[in-house]
């Protein structure tokens, strides 16, 4: 593959008492390739993911963004080199109106948040708005989340992770808590607002439909391995994978 290395995974290994949750992980991640990683509950995808985002230190291995050792950095660090994460649950101030969590974000990330500070006075609400405009829910703008749908919230989840601006995105099952009439709908505004921002995705899915549509290339985890790695047509159809991954989480 010929693009750009944005990140790279060598050796990470990982142990929980007697479970190796991550046994000699090698993996690199591309530019422009969002990554879609699958396997069986309990195969290491989440841990992976708390490594490259800093929630966990490896025992063993490195992790390279840019160019650079990043191993075992803070979350908070990795998050101003430009990696961040939207998790499973949205972590959202359910009180506070949609804008409200975007200008306090902005705030953060530009190092003048204080919960003194009136939400109001923060200037970045017009930029605010358009990500809220890319994400399709400018015109929730000004709802309290509390009042909002899951899927909704995964959206105005990414609107926030792309206010940190980031380059590399992390995302643990985008779609779970969403209902399956919307979820290709919630993907699909997801995967245009990271293009247009130019973010690549690395994401968790069992979804295998969403998988096909939505990933360039597709990496198989088992027991704390990367089996498999390659475009999603060659890899969801390969035998074992059919047998002992899609089996499982379909
Ligand atoms: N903090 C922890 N303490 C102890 N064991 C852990 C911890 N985190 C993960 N594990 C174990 O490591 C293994 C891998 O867990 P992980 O959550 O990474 O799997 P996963 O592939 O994301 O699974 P799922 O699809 O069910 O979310 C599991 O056996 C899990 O129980």
């Amino acid at each position: 593959m010929s693009s750009k290395v944005l990140m790279a995974a060598k050796g990470l290994e990982i142990r929980f008492g007697g479970v190796v949750a991550a046994d000699d992980v090698n993996i690199e991640i591309h530019e422009g390739h969002n990554l879609a990683i699958i396997g069986p509950n309990g195969a290491g995808k989440t841990t992976f993911l708390n490594i490259c985002t800093g929630y966990l230190k490896p025992h063993r291995g490195s992790v390279t963004f840019d160019g650079r050792d990043v191993t075992g950095l803070a979350p908070r660090r990795l998050v101003r080199m430009g990696v961040a994460r939207a998790f499973q649950i949205p972590q959202l101030f359910t009180e506070h109106t949609v804008i409200e969590n975007l200008l306090i974000a902005a705030a953060a990330q530009a190092r003048r948040w204080s919960p003194l500070t009136p939400i109001a006075t923060i200037p970045e609400r017009g930029e605010m708005l358009h990500l809220l405009d890319m994400v399709r829910c400018a015109h929730i703008a000004d709802r309290p989340v509390s009042e909002l749908p899951e899927g909704q919230r995964k959206l105005i989840d990414i609107a926030l992770a792309l206010a940190l601006k980031p380059k590399l995105l992390f995302m643990d099952e985008p779609t779970s808590g969403v209902a399956s009439s919307e979820k290709f709908e919630v993907l699909d505004i997801i995967a245009k607002a990271l293009a247009e921002a130019k973010v690549t995705a690395v994401f968790v899915e069992h979804d295998i439909g969403i998988v096909e549509r939505f990933a360039d290339e597709v990496a198989v985890w088992n027991r704390g391995e990367v089996l498999f790695r390659g475009v999603p047509g060659e890899i969801l159809s390969h035998p074992d994978v059919i047998r002992d991954v899609i089996g499982e989480t379909v």
